[in-house]
């Protein structure tokens, strides 16, 4: 497994990281989070050896890790790095040679990679000619050519159209399934909730939480109430006890039985039974159940 033990960073008095530390198991998808500046890229870029750690260590297989071990991961730096005038099979063919295959092994593991990208129409042509999700998807061609023992891909999602989210999601998910532990950042949030195995939460160069989605969300002791009502009058919700965490007049989509105008409140209760009372009260109870934050409910408490 990847471990990450204790890094810390300055920058002059920036601290950059304060003492992260976190592993990824074979075969893992670990969701990397935090606000812009918390310290994400800096923690991998430790771990790839682009930057060195003031304190703290990174282990591969419970060994320090060395260049050697390095040369084996799939990286996807933050800065990109492509040769903008070389065509995209060409380009990905060669950091698979770079990456220790042979000649026709190269060859047929980016042919591979461009189809499933969705590069097959563009793979003649030069990367400065593509458009920055395309560019993006050589990239990722580049960090997965060689079959990489371990992936540390910085914000891969970024910038790719649905499509293409769904053909890396995939990809992503069949290296895990070979065992592969695979580290990501994302600020993509539904998705990272979708993929991965664990999430870490990174705040001002600290972990704050960790775990799985499910283990995160039972920390969560807010439990919220999520109450739908048609035919209130305006204002009802303004009496619910409790702390309001949103509250929708009128939400875009048609409710199940809905007859033209609806209320939805989420709500911290301080007295669900009071609620229900009053709900019923205003009008036409349509939803009355307790609701399972998301990761960006839970990220927003977190960071806060
Ligand atoms: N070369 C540098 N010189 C000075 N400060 C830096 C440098 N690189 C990063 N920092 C600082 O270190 C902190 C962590 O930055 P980092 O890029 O790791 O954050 P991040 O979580 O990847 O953010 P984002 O989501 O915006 O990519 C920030 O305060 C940033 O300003």
């Amino acid at each position: 497994m990847l471990e990450m033990e204790g890094l810390e960073k300055r920058y002059g008095d920036t601290v950059a990281l304060d003492g992260v530390s976190l592993t990824v198991r074979p075969g893992e998808m670990f969701g990397f989070v935090g606000a812009n500046g918390a310290g994400k890229t800096t923690t991998m870029r430790i771990v790839m050896g682009v930057l060195g750690a003031d304190a703290g260590q990174v282990r591969w297989k419970g060994r320090p890790l060395g260049h050697d071990a390095r040369r084996r991961f799939g990286y996807m730096p933050e800065e990109r790095g492509l040769y903008a005038k070389m065509r995209v099979a060409e380009q990905v063919e060669y950091f698979g040679r770079l990456g220790g295959l042979g000649a026709a092994d190269a060859r047929r593991s980016a042919e591979a990679l461009i189809e499933r990208l969705g590069l097959t129409g563009r793979r003649g042509d030069d990367v400065d000619t593509l458009s920055l999700g395309n560019q993006q998807r050589v990239q990722l061609a580049v960090a997965l050519i060689h079959d990489p023992e371990v992936l540390v891909l910085d914000e891969p999602f970024s910038g790719l159209d649905p499509i293409a989210v769904d053909a890396l999601a995939g990809v992503l998910a069949e290296r895990a399934a070979a065992g592969v532990p695979v580290i990501f950042s994302s600020h993509q949030l539904d998705l990272v909730e979708r993929l991965c195995d664990s999430v870490g939460i990174i705040k001002a160069g600290r972990m704050v939480a960790m775990g799985t989605v499910a283990e995160l969300r039972a920390r969560e002791s807010r439990k919220r109430l999520r109450i739908v009502v048609t035919g209130a009058e305006p204002g009802w919700a303004d009496r619910l006890p409790g702390e309001i965490v949103t509250k929708n007049d009128r939400p875009p989509l048609a409710h199940p039985g809905d007859q033209g105008r609806y209320d939805e409140v989420v709500l911290v209760p301080a007295d669900d039974q009071e609620a229900l009372r009053l709900a019923s009260q205003a009008g036409r109870v349509q939803h009355f159940g307790w609701q399972e934050p998301g990761l960006a409910e839970i990220f927003r408490e977190v960071v806060a």
